[in-house]
């Protein structure tokens, strides 16, 4: 059975729930006291879909700006070059970025839209674009409306799904509309025999 590799990272503000997302597609599990990532952490799955295999390389990267270690403007400073700028790293040469937002949060969404423009102007140019709306399980205080976001997502060619890391809703959904794009296929490597790598 063929085997394709997909590198993925994750982009969004902090607290979102890209970290929960990819522990929920990876290991089925949900943390409700997950700590910040700092930087960016790497994990990979392997899935079987129509009859080939897709080991997705994922990389979460950190949306904190000012993480709460970081007491005074140095450090601030310091912190935005160490890891924050090193955002392009993770998006060069991936399939596909995984935006999040919190749909209780409608600065989380404001922050998404800057990450679209950023990877617009610097990302490849036929990244496959996935806004995840996160936290749907909190309906009751949602601050972004379904159809507006689905309504940019559309404007920008992106897929859409609202999830929740929480209660796994739409979480392999979201990984198997990113394998099922065409755009994603171009940029996917088949990987023979021992030439696999992490
Ligand atoms: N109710 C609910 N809470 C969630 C969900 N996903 C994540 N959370 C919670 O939101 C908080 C932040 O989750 P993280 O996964 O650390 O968010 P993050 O975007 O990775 O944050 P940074 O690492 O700081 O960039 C945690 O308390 C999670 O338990 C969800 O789907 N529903």
């Amino acid at each position: 059975m063929a085997l394709r590799e997909l590198k993925v990272c994750l982009l969004g503000d902090t607290g979102v729930g890209k970290s929960s997302i990819v522990w929920r597609f990876v290991e089925d599990s949900f943390d409700p006291n997950i700590n910040p990532t700092i930087g960016a952490s790497f994990m990979t799955k392997t899935v079987q879909y129509q009859n080939e295999l897709h080991k997705f390389l994922i990389w979460d990267t950190a949306g904190q700006e000012r993480p709460y270690f970081c007491t005074d403007k140095e450090e601030q400073i310091l912190y935005h070059y160490r890891f924050r700028a090193l955002a392009p790293m993770y998006y060069r040469g991936s399939a596909a970025a995984i935006i999040v937002y919190d749909i209780t949060k409608e600065e989380t969404f404001s922050t998404l839209k800057n990450w679209v423009k950023e990877l617009r102007q610097h990302g490849p140019p036929n990244i496959v674009v996935a806004i995840a709306g996160n936290k749907c399980d909190l309906i009751d205080v949602r601050e972004v409306m379904e159809r507006d976001a689905k309504d940019y997502a559309d404007s920008i060619h992106a897929i859409f799904v609202e999830t929740s890391a929480k209660n796994a809703i739409n979480i392999n959904e979201l990984f198997i509309e990113i394998i099922s794009h065409p755009e994603s296929s171009k940029t996917n490597r088949s990987v023979k025999g021992n030439e696999m790598q992490v």
